[in-house]
């Protein structure tokens, strides 16, 4: 069936939905993907899927936190600068040594950072508060002036006291981020179980679109919509599988889908899901059983499909508009790739700023407008990176944005120096 025979197709219901009714909508479509145990060090970015303990304590031994000596407390009492402790030393231990030298009486071991604290011993006296080795041929003729007492414990990181064999070191729903990896690593586990990340295919739709370096015939636009979202993707770990611009052809745009429906996990296209003559994302997808067209009280991003294709795969039909694509797939898209992945959470953090300078509201809409912020000694500051009249077009302002002010709907005009929520999605 050809693109003029669908045209008729209604365009989406008027009345808008609220954007967290329709995040919920998205949310509830978006099931999570199966898990697979992969290395500990290629999980960079993957989310647990389950809680992961200890498999060592971490110390995994009593050890040292200087260069110095070993000594039993007890032999060090009275010591004092001018009535130092003589201790005989009975050996060495570095870092990575196995030996255990056992300290008698008025004995003490040279030990560096990082290496097994004798059984013996309960105490490390840092280098720098002895005073030199009275130095002989052998360990067992040399001695150490202690001018300090020492109580039991001191410079000594104790077995266990970051995390205890078998306590929980992340949970399930967590990112795997360096500082994670690193923790896990330190504690023994080579392994984890994660999430598969999602495969998902980017199209970008609209006869406009040329995706070379120009020359430009009238009408032509240099393409940008695929490179947006691929590098969104791209920003949360994930490659895409494929990437293509489409013109608007409605018959190619079907069979591509239907390709790609049985082979990843999400489709995301921009373009085509206005009400135009050839809209062909809308046509091609009115025959689609589970995609709803839905118009979200958003501006900017108000038209956008989604649900299951038969396939299988999610799909995402977003607004040609450039800001417009970015804003919904911030809103909807990011956090379904999430709740696929098993993330606990779904949204970025919500901060407040301080509006720099004022800007028109939206009176039925939530509004939501690229800013630049800065930080400064009272906290976060805002101001519009776009015209606030009409932005969804404004890709060029859009790229010199920090993050979104998400004005609430009703709230009307935004004026200097008053408060608004912000997301920060580059910094
Ligand atoms: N009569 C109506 N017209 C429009 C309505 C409406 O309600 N009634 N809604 C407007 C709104 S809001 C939006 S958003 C757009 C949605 O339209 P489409 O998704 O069909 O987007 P297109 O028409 O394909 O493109 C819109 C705009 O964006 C440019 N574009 C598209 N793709 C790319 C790309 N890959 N790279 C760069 N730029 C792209 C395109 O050239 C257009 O300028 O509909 C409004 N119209
Ligand atoms: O919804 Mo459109 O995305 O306002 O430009």
């Amino acid at each position: 069936m050809g693109a003029a025979s669908r045209s008729t197709v209604a365009a989406p219901a008027s009345t808008p939905v609220p954007v967290d009714e329709h995040r919920r909508a998205v949310l509830g479509a978006a099931s999570e993907l199966p898990v697979m145990a992969v290395p500990l060090r290629k999980a960079t970015g993957l989310y647990l899927a389950d809680d992961v303990a200890a498999a060592v304590a971490l110390p995994l031994w009593h050890n040292s936190a200087m260069d110095g000596y070993a000594v039993r407390a007890a032999d060090t009492a009275g010591a004092a600068p001018g009535s130092a402790v003589e201790l005989r030393i009975i050996g060495e231990v570095a870092a990575g040594d196995g030996v255990d030298p056992r300290l008698e009486r008025g004995t003490a071991v040279r030990i560096m950072t990082g290496a097994p604290v004798p059984s013996s011993a309960d105490a490390v006296i840092p280098v720098e508060q002895t005073a030199a080795d009275v130095v002989g041929a052998a360990w067992a003729e040399r001695r150490v002036l202690v001018q300090r007492e020492v109580v039991p414990g001191t410079h000594v990181r104790r077995r266990g006291e970051d995390a205890a064999v078998g306590s929980l070191l992340a949970h399930s729903g967590e990112r795997l981020g360096a500082r994670r990896i690193a923790a896990l690593a330190a504690a023994g586990v080579s392994e984890v179980s994660v999430r598969r990340r999602p495969r998902v295919a980017v199209i970008a739709t609209g006869a406009e679109l040329h995706t070379g370096s120009g020359p430009f015939e009238r009408g032509q636009i240099p393409e940008s919509n695929s490179v947006l979202i691929a590098g969104l993707l791209a920003e949360e770990g994930i490659e895409p599988v494929s990437v293509s611009v489409c013109d608007d052809d409605a018959e190619g745009f079907a069979a591509r889908l239907a390709e790609l429906a049985g082979e990843v996990d999400a489709v995301i296209t921009t373009g085509g899901v206005g009400p135009g003559l050839h809209d062909i994302v809308r046509i091609a997808l009115a025959i689609e059983p589970d995609v709803r067209a839905v118009r979200v009280a958003v501006k900017p991003g108000q038209p956008q499909s989604f649900g299951r294709l038969r396939g299988g795969a999610m799909i995402f039909a977003l607004p040609g508009n450039p800001v417009s694509a970015a804003v919904s797939y911030e809103l909807f898209v990011r956090p379904a790739l999430l709740r696929m992945q098993g993330a606990g959470r779904l949204h970025r953090p919500s901060v407040p700023a301080v509006a720099d300078h004022g800007w028109r509201g939206s009176a039925e809409r939530t509004q939501v407008l690229p800013v630049r912020i800065r930080s400064t000694p009272h906290g976060l500051r805002c101001s519009p990176a776009v015209d606030a009249r009409g932005y969804s077009h404004a890709v060029g302002g859009h790229g010199a944005a920090d993050g979104y002010a998400i004005v609430e709907p009703g709230r009307g005009d935004v004026s200097a120096g008053e408060t608004v929520e912000t997301v920060i999605v580059a910094w």
